[in-house]
């Protein structure tokens, strides 16, 4: 077993959370996103989040989020981590890192090496880092598409500083070769461990762990 760190997102039920746990998760994502097929209001969020383990970071995933939605999540939801998963610039991840005094997360997406710059220009105000695909320009939603990028454009790559997670398009039959190619040490999942869309699946999640941590 090694010591890769996971994180399922999209989380929505009682046994979603339940299922993370079991599997060894180190990582639970909430999506507050209206058109998500995973989108939690806040009052499921915090039922889900009081459910989770100690230990497991519980995740709130937002986009291009303001401070008043924001202000109620983190009002009514007991969190450890957030993630910012749109176009929020560098002075805006810095602005919510000092207001809300959690760690942050954001999310860079890559399709081809011109976008590999954002990882260093993010990396000098978040906490962490979300290395994901970028969606297709017609894509409904920022994230969770279930599309991989080129592993191949982090292969090698040492230089920066922070954690960062690599996402999109994994499941439990490529994550150990993702892992392997980028070297990764965190990886993120959701439509990998779905049986459809915005519907966790217990086994996926348990497989998707063990396939990543070996
Ligand atoms: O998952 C969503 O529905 C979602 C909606 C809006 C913004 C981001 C979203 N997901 C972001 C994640 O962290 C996903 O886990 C990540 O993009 C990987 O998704 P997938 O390729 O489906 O494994």
């Amino acid at each position: 077993m090694t010591d890769i760190r996971v994180k399922i997102c999209g989380l929505s039920t009682p046994q979603d959370v339940a299922a993370v746990a079991a599997a060894g998760a180190a990582y639970a994502g909430f999506v507050f996103f209206a058109k998500s097929p995973r989108n939690v209001s806040i009052e499921q969020a915090a039922a889900l989040a009081v459910e989770a383990p100690v230990g497991l970071c519980k995740v709130a995933l937002t986009v291009n989020a303001g401070d008043a939605e924001l202000d109620a999540i983190t009002r009514a939801v007991p969190l450890d981590m957030l993630q910012l998963h749109g176009r929020e610039t560098p002075g805006r991840v810095a602005e919510v890192r000092s207001r809300y005094g959690l760690p942050v997360m954001k999310a860079v997406g890559i399709a081809d090496a011109a976008d590999l710059p954002q990882i260093a220009l993010y990396e000098q105000v978040a906490d962490q880092l979300l290395i994901d695909a970028k969606p297709p320009k017609e894509a409904e939603l920022p994230g969770g598409n279930g599309l991989a990028f080129d592993w191949r454009l982090l292969a090698g790559r040492k230089y920066w500083q922070k954690p960062w997670m690599l996402a999109g398009g994994l499941t439990p039959e490529n994550v150990a070769e993702a892992i392997r190619m980028t070297g990764a040490r965190q990886v993120d999942v959701s439509s990998g461990v779905e049986s459809a869309p915005g519907e966790k699946d217990a086994g996926l999640i348990e497989a998707f762990t063990r396939a990543a941590r070996g």
